[in-house]
């Protein structure tokens, strides 16, 4: 497994390292992640286009992202409403909504995506917005489980393709993966690092192996706990709570499966059991296949 993945937690001493190019961002799908990606790119000074593909469900992001920005706010000024309400104002007013992705993508430092977990999905919007992206845009994805590669097969920029996977809630965990392919250039792959310090991430480096290192370990152990519950070892809750209190986990891993969204589970499953049909810890199980 340590050759798949190098793991640095990169702690860059010189404000230097902390300076990105990344100014203005464009993020695609405006869902779970995507309004979290948004909401702290935003907090933290970059301009930010959320895009969906309707302005109710844009209206539903904006929504989510200010009960958040809220929840923090109350803990970070804790003594002052008018501090309160400024943090999150300022971010709010960072935040463009749009139903048009090339437009925005014109006036992008960088585009990441997360939209559903679809491989042919995601190429077809990449090889749209290739096109209308002025050159030096970065493009990223935050897919969970698919190829950073195979997504950046379907532009021309390659080697400004990189992942940047972010974790569920995104305004409550540090992590994000940076991944960068064999055609990752450095300089692209040091401005996606750069960007997630940036956004007050700790940065972690994976080549682009099958979930990257998180999920590559976090799948295979989800998976098993529904075996588990299909032998009827246990029941869903008791092991729920027993991952909590044995291991120290915040969520068991039915909670956690629910609270990932159980679309996106699935499409994970079946998008590893299909790509990888010999490898047990990918077998399909059945309550998800059928
Ligand atoms: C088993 C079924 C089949 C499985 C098969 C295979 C599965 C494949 C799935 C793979 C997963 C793919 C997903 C992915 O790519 C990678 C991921 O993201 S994995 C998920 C990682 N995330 C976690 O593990 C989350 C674990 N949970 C937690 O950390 C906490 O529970 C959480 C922070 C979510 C909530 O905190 P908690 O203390 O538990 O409760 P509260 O809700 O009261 O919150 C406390 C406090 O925290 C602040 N806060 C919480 N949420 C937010 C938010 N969204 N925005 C802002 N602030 C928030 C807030 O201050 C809360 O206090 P309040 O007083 O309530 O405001
Ligand atoms: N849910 C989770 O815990 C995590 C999910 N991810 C990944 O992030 C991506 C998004 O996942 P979620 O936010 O959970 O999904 P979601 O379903 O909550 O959000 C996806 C959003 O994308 C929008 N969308 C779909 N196609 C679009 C298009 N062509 N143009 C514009 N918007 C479009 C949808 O309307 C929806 O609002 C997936 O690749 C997923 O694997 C990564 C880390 C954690």
């Amino acid at each position: 497994m340590a050759h798949l993945c190098k793991v640095y937690s990169r702690a860059f001493s010189t404000s230097a390292a902390l300076k990105t190019v990344i100014k203005n961002v464009t993020v695609i799908g405006g869902g779970l992640m995507g309004s979290g990606i948004a909401q702290v790119a935003a907090a933290t000074g970059h301009n930010v286009t959320m895009v969906d593909e309707t302005d109710e469900i844009l209206s539903r992001s904006t929504a989510a992202i200010e009960r958040s920005l809220g929840r923090i706010a109350k803990k970070k000024f804790a003594d002052s409403e008018k501090a309160q309400s400024s943090y999150v104002s300022d971010a709010m007013s960072r935040i463009q909504i749009s139903i048009n992705p090339v437009a925005a993508a014109k006036k992008s430092d960088l585009v990441i995506e997360a939209i559903v977990e679809n491989l042919e999905i995601k190429q077809k919007f990449f090889t749209t917005m290739d096109a209308a992206a002025p050159s030096h845009t970065i493009f990223a994805s935050n897919t969970s489980s698919l190829s950073i590669g195979e997504i950046a097969s379907a532009t021309k920029r390659r080697d400004r393709f990189g992942g940047l996977h972010f974790f569920n809630p995104v305004p409550m965990m540090k992590l994000v993966e940076v991944v960068k392919t064999p055609e990752t250039s450095t300089d692209t792959f040091q401005q996606l690092v750069n960007f997630g310090k940036a956004l007050g991430k700790t940065t972690v480096e994976c080549k682009d192996t099958p979930g990257f290192i998180v999920n590559r370990l976090l799948v295979p152990y989800m998976m098993e706990a529904v075996r588990m519950l299909e032998r009827g070892d246990a029941t869903a809750k008791d092991i729920d709570t027993a991952m909590k209190l044995g291991a120290g986990h915040p969520m068991g891993p039915f909670e956690l499966a629910d609270y990932v969204g159980l679309d996106t589970t699935r499409f994970i499953i079946n998008g590893w059991a299909a790509k990888f049909p010999d490898n047990p810890l990918s077998n399909p199980v059945s309550c998800l296949t059928n």
